[in-house]
């Protein structure tokens, strides 16, 4: 967990702590009967004597009862005003961001003017007019507080509105009022938990402002009222501000830094980028560090490094009708530490074969010859046992087919939490920890952690399969057609975020594709596979600019157009 989750999780319990306390007041109000002030002689009020403070003088009550009421009335006031403003404000940010068009422009407008009205002349008008009650404070709360509420939700729900998988939900029929409950809502509710904690901190300052200036109820003793009395009385020119004006202040101060912290913190959990954020340059650091910073501290290439993944010889075959189909013949790869290396080929040239013979998912009948070693550990020589330990851990599949890889009676979290704990013994708030960074590192929030793979659109689902790759930190990665199925805008975005995690946490890879195009943006080598056979192999832009084999040729010229190919890693 970063530092700043962790400081955010230490304020949130300070913030818990200070809003218990006040809620103990508000639960002992009943017993303290408030000493009233209004009653006592029009004069000054006193600081009060010893006698007073042991309940043995005649007026018989104690500022502190009236402390203790007024917990009672500010916190009333501030939950059932916070409630009433997100009521409104939810109802009319959501109807506003899900629908749009007029309906959005008329509530907008709205929101407009309600923002740009003066709040405290507001305020004073309404509360002479309805007269000072408690009613009178909340209702004035919702009036001045739900435009920002339904502002910031109506941006929250156009983001969500516009997800891929809105759209594909929509595009098979589902209702609006599925889409609501099952794309929309499940995404702004994590925010309006943060929002209602930030909503009763305002509501309950507001509270005691209304009461200070002497719309309060009479009749109820709120922190606000006692301020109200202080300052009707001269307590704030003499000595008896000590005992009038400072003790509600302080409670005033307790309950807003509570909610404060408490609201932060939950912010935190509701959307952990804003911690994996700044979390990120300390770990690009590190694998700048391990990755580039290390062959530039020894003067030399990656080139120079022992590989992390070497084929030699590979040979696969099927049998197949009496004979055998030689899918992959006499192929050799190496991958440095780093690197990203493209095989390149049509359907059926072998590519997804070469795949699964690295990650030893080839069972008999099939028959693999030849080599396959990570950092000279030679994968054929490894028991089951062994080869489970490896797989997921020091090596990840980002399969084909993400619809297929994620399990669909089981959510998101689950998954990944099963895929940390076949490798690693983990506890459950770090393992929690860990994969709402990983969602946050691949662009999902964490709430989608909850959500099951059919409530995903296919964009997602490949980047919860690389964020289950990453889960475990593997030294390599065999990305196999990565981006079949998704459209070309969603492809490059997935690219861009396979290019950006692997540069980030210096992991070699291998990218499977048939598209060259695609190969040539993320390869630092490519290698062109034709009937099972490396045809031709090389850095990305010397083969782009000369290829030799007239199979490469013929792939070349066949793209309509192709995008600047990526740099050589060794460059950096
Ligand atoms: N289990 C199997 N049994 C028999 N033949 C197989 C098997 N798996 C693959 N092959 C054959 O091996 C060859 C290579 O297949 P492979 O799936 O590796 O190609 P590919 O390049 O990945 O194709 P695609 O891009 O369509 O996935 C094909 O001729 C295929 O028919």
């Amino acid at each position: 967990m970063s530092g700043k989750s962790n400081r955010a999780a230490a304020l949130g319990k300070i913030g818990m702590g200070l809003i218990a306390l006040v809620v103990l007041l508000a639960l002992i109000g009943p017993l303290a009967v408030p000493y009233d002030a209004k009653e006592r002689s029009g004069g000054p009020l006193e600081a009060p004597s010893a006698a007073h403070w042991l309940g043995t003088n005649d007026i018989g009550q104690d500022i502190l009862a009236e402390l203790v009421s007024g917990a009672r009335v500010s916190l009333t006031v501030g939950i059932v005003g916070a409630v009433c403003v997100m009521l409104i404000g939810a109802a009319i940010g959501i109807v506003a961001g899900y629908f749009g068009g007029w309906i959005d422009a008329l509530m907008m407008r709205l929101v407009d003017v309600m923002m740009t009205l003066p709040f405290l002349p507001l305020m004073i008008v309404i509360g002479v007019f309805l007269k000072p009650s408690i009613a009178t404070q909340i209702m004035i709360i919702s009036l001045v507080m739900w435009a920002k509420v339904a502002r910031e939700l109506r941006s929250q729900i156009m983001s969500l509105r516009s997800r891929g998988s809105v759209q594909a939900a929509r595009s098979m029929g589902a209702t609006n009022g599925y889409i609501m409950r099952r794309h929309v809502l499940p995404g702004v509710f994590p925010l309006l938990i943060p929002q209602f904690v930030q909503g009763v901190n305002a509501a309950i300052m507001m509270e005691s402002s209304l009461s200070f200036l002497g719309l309060g109820d009479p009749l109820a003793k709120s922190w606000g009222s006692m301020l109200f009395y202080a300052n009707a009385r001269s307590a704030f020119l003499t000595e008896a501000w000590l005992w009038w004006v400072l003790p509600p202040g302080i409670c005033i101060i307790i309950v807003v830094l509570g909610c404060t912290f408490v609201g932060y913190w939950l912010e935190e959990k509701a959307n952990p980028r804003l911690s994996a954020y700044a979390a990120a340059p300390a770990r690009k650091k590190r694998a700048d560090r391990t990755l580039y910073a290390r062959l530039s501290e020894r003067g030399m290439d990656n080139r120079a490094e022992a590989p992390v993944l070497t084929v030699e010889r590979l040979q696969v075959t099927f049998p197949k009708d009496g004979g055998i189909v030689r899918a992959v013949k006499d192929f050799n790869l190496i991958v440095r530490p780093g690197e990203i290396v493209g095989i390149v080929g049509e359907s059926g040239s072998g590519k997804t074969t070469i795949g699964a013979a690295i990650m030893q998912l080839l069972k008999p009948p099939a028959r693999v010859e030849g080599s396959i070693r990570l950092k000279g550990l030679d994968l054929a020589e490894l028991s089951a046992e062994q080869l489970r330990r490896l797989r997921g851990n020091r090596i990840a599949l980002i399969p084909q087919a993400a619809m297929n890889a994620l399990n669909p009676v089981l959510n998101i979290r689950m998954q990944m939490l099963e895929a940390i704990k076949l490798h690693r013994p983990m506890k459950p708030a770090e393992a929690n920890r860990r994969i709402d960074e990983l969602l946050a590192e691949v662009g999902l929030s964490a709430h989608w952690g909850a959500a099951f793979p059919h409530e995903l659109s296919g964009g997602m689902k490949q980047r919860v399969i690389i964020a289950m790759a990453l889960l475990n930190e593997p030294e390599f990665i065999v990305a196999d057609e990565p981006t079949t199925g998704l459209d070309v805008k969603v492809q490059v975005e997935i690219v861009r975020l396979l290019e950006r995690l692997q540069r980030q946490y210096g992991i070699a890879m291998i990218f499977i594709s048939h598209d060259l195009p695609l190969v040539m943006r993320i390869a630092d080598r490519m290698i062109i596979l034709n009937g099972g056979e490396a045809v031709e192999q090389g850095a990305t832009a010397e083969l782009r600019k000369y290829p030799n084999h007239p199979y490469t040729r013929k792939l070349l010229e066949a793209v309509p157009q192709i995008g600047p190919a990526r740099e050589p890693a060794t460059t950096v």
